[in-house]
């Protein structure tokens, strides 16, 4: 692809898929270089910003000699011969130096002025004895019965803070600590990098703010919250101009209108070969050079489109929300920090193992989303991925690795470098693998208030279950059919992990309760009603699956229109049959009650966890396991939909 091309079908080529490095070089290259406007604020205001110039030091901290201890400044001479037999005696001058208090006599040989901490050292002394080493005696006078070195309990002006020191240096950001050094040198307002003024605007017909009620076919917005918090974490300050419709002449009046009242602008969505795509083809209109990077070879955020109008930055970012955030951190965040005058964000790196193979996009610079979990031979980073389309496949990661473009895959067991979104690796108590039910929830819930951290991985039984065998968490919840013995999970164990049961979940037949082919049927009636009916559509399951096995049970031979939709989750099954996308399938009661679907009792699953015997006696394993019996769990459990065993 090496222009556009407008096609019959309405779809636009990119422009040139470019490497990252191109891409970022080019934006740069029409971005920098350029003076960053600067401000002079109040230390309270210029919180979080940078120093525009460096800061010299306008007084000695201390402005004084300081005396450390109450007691008295002395001359440490008259105390040379000093001793418990021999107490050098020395007569009180007429003054108390309290703080704030400046000196008027000075301290002659033999002589000692009472001294308060923080206190000026009066002319002529050069020590200062604790008042708690010292005797009060007739005449006026004290005793000092040790001798004391020069300069001992003086902090000497300029000790700390030199006249003329820089202080601070240009790009340092601003935050308690450097205004107490500025504070303390009397310094009132700075000059610093002005906050970077970026206008955010969402695009897609379908997105509804977060706030009002969905409506079908309706998105929230989720990138809007996320790019505009972005840039204020990053010392920047975002106007969210909110979501605006595939219009054409909409967007642009607002694209121009945003620009003209800030420094950026930042838009996601429509940036692909979708029909709505349009933001792209007006940012071409705003100001030149206009677009100087379409379409980058990165997995997530292949639509980036990266463009400067009239010195102003333009970006619009993926629509989906991960690569959203991904493109943004990675590429555009670092270069409005240099626009800002900020200093870059330190990134931190790891090395984890890679517990199963990834595959990656060829011709594409993958980077996948990771969860680090602590195993017996260092730390192993899997997958959070679901996909560029999922929002927490970016906000539950600990980091991301890398994989390159001419590789189509990195095999199991690979040593990764895993750059990290906070400064430490977060090493959780309790490490949960499997597969995902709101009933642990609770038991999740129970822990965090007793201030343990649970990291919960969703992979499935089976991936929980091999996660479990290679010692890479305590805990994996199953909820696996073995048709052979009719039982649930135990003939998956093997050696080295035993069984806890948890609890069971009724799986039922769903209908919408308006579905007069259903109501009042027991389940075999209302199969045969669902098979009498060729519009009747069903939901199944994935194979593999513990409800597929019970689904074929029920149909027998009959392959009923649906049958090859095959959604991979209990949710999914609701979902379809509550928005009308089929009339019938099975799933859990807890999950029909929540989407307000007729529900009728099949069986129950059993949902259980296989957990590493080695790791039982870990504190974090044995809370899991008493909360499992606690009274809140009992209590909470059951209104939830789920059943206890026994
Ligand atoms: N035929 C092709 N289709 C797609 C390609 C391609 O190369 N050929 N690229 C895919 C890639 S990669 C990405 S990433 C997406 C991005 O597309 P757009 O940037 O044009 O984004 P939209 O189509 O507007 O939306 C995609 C997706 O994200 C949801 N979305 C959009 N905005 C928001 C928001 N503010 N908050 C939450 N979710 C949002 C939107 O509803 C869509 O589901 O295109 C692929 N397609
Ligand atoms: O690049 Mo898209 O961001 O793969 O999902």
């Amino acid at each position: 692809m090496t222009r556009s091309t407008r096609q019959d079908t309405g779809q636009e080529q990119f422009l040139t898929v470019l490497s990252r490095d191109e891409a970022l070089a080019r934006f740069e290259a029409a971005l920098f270089p350029r003076t960053i406007p600067t401000e002079e604020l109040t230390l309270a205001d210029a919180l979080g910003l940078a120093l525009a110039d460096d800061v010299m030091a306008p007084i000695d901290v201390p402005p004084f000699d300081r005396s450390n201890v109450d007691g008295f400044a002395v001359r440490a001479a008259d105390m040379a011969t000093a001793s418990e037999a021999l107490p050098a005696r020395l007569l009180l001058n007429h003054e108390t130096i309290a703080c704030g208090v400046a000196p008027q006599i000075p301290v002659l040989a033999g002589t000692a002025t009472s001294i308060s901490t923080g206190g000026p050292v009066p002319r002529g002394a050069d020590a200062i004895v604790m008042v708690e080493h010292t005797q009060p005696t007739e005449g006026d006078a004290i005793e000092v019965r040790r001798g004391a070195s020069p300069g001992q309990f003086i902090s000497n002006a300029g000790s700390d803070i030199a006249r003329g020191e820089v202080l601070l240096r240009a790009g340092t950001v601003i935050g308690s600590r450097e205004i107490g050094m500025l504070a303390a040198c009397g310094i009132a307002l700075v000059t610093v990098a002005r906050k970077l003024r970026v206008a955010v605007l969402s695009t897609g017909d379908e997105l509804v703010q977060p706030g009002d009620a969905l409506r079908p076919a309706g998105i929230y917005d989720a990138n809007g919250a996320i790019v505009s918090a972005a840039i204020t974490e990053n010392g920047g300050e975002a106007s969210f101009l909110g979501a605006y419709p595939d219009d054409e002449a909409k967007l642009e009046a607002a694209m121009r209108e945003a620009l003209a009242a800030h420094e950026v602008l930042i838009l996601s969505g429509g940036t692909s070969k979708g029909a709505g795509d349009v933001s792209h083809r007006i940012v071409n209109r705003l100001g030149a050079p206009g677009i100087v990077a379409h379409g980058v070879a990165l997995k997530p955020g292949k639509p980036l489109c990266l463009a400067v109008c009239d010195g102003k930055p333009v970006v619009v970012l993926p629509g989906f929300p991960t690569s959203a955030m991904f493109t943004l951190h990675d590429m555009i965040v670092p270069l409005l920090r240099r626009m800002a005058g900020l200093p870059p964000r330190t990134e931190a790196k790891v090395t984890a193992k890679v517990p199963l193979r990834i595959p990656s996009e060829l011709g594409r610079t993958e980077f996948v989303m990771v969860s680090l979990v602590e195993g017996d031979e260092g730390l192993v980073a899997y997958p959070t991925g679901k996909g560029s389309g999922a929002i927490t496949s970016f906000a539950q990661a600990d980091g991301f690795i890398s994989i390159e473009a001419l590789a189509d895959n990195m095999p199991a067991g690979s040593e990764a470098s895993v750059t990290l979104f906070t400064p430490h690796v977060r090493v959780p108590d309790l490490v949960v693998i499997g597969s995902n039910c709101t009933g642990l929830d609770l038991v999740v819930g129970i822990l965090f208030r007793a201030g343990l951290t649970v990291r919960s991985i969703a992979v499935g039984s089976l991936g929980g279950l091999a996660a479990a065998k290679r010692s890479e968490c305590d805990i994996a919840p199953i909820h696996l059919f073995d048709a052979k013995t009719q039982s649930y999970n135990a003939p998956f164990l093997s050696d080295g992990l035993e069984l806890v049961e948890g609890w069971r979940r009724m799986q039922g037949i769903v209908y919408r309760p308006s579905d007069i082919r259903f109501q009042g049927a027991d389940a075999d009636e209302a199969v045969r009603a669902a098979l009498a009916d060729p519009n009747c559509m069903m939901v199944n399951r994935n194979q593999g699956s513990g409800t597929r096995i019970l689904i074929d049970q029920l149909l027998g031979p009959a392959r009923p229109d649906g049958y090859w939709n095959q959604p991979r989750s209990h949710n999914a099954v609701a979902a379809a049959v509550a928005q009308n996308r089929a009339d019938w399938g099975v799933t859990i009661a807890p999950v029909a009650q929540s989407a307000g679907l007729s529900f009728i009792a099949l069986k129950e699953e059993h949902y259980d966890f296989a957990l590493v015997s080695a790791r039982k006696e870990r504190p974090a394993v044995q809370a899991f396991l008493t909360a499992l019996t606690s009274p809140e769990f009992n209590e909470g459990i059951e209104p939830m939909g789920f059943i206890r065993p026994g």
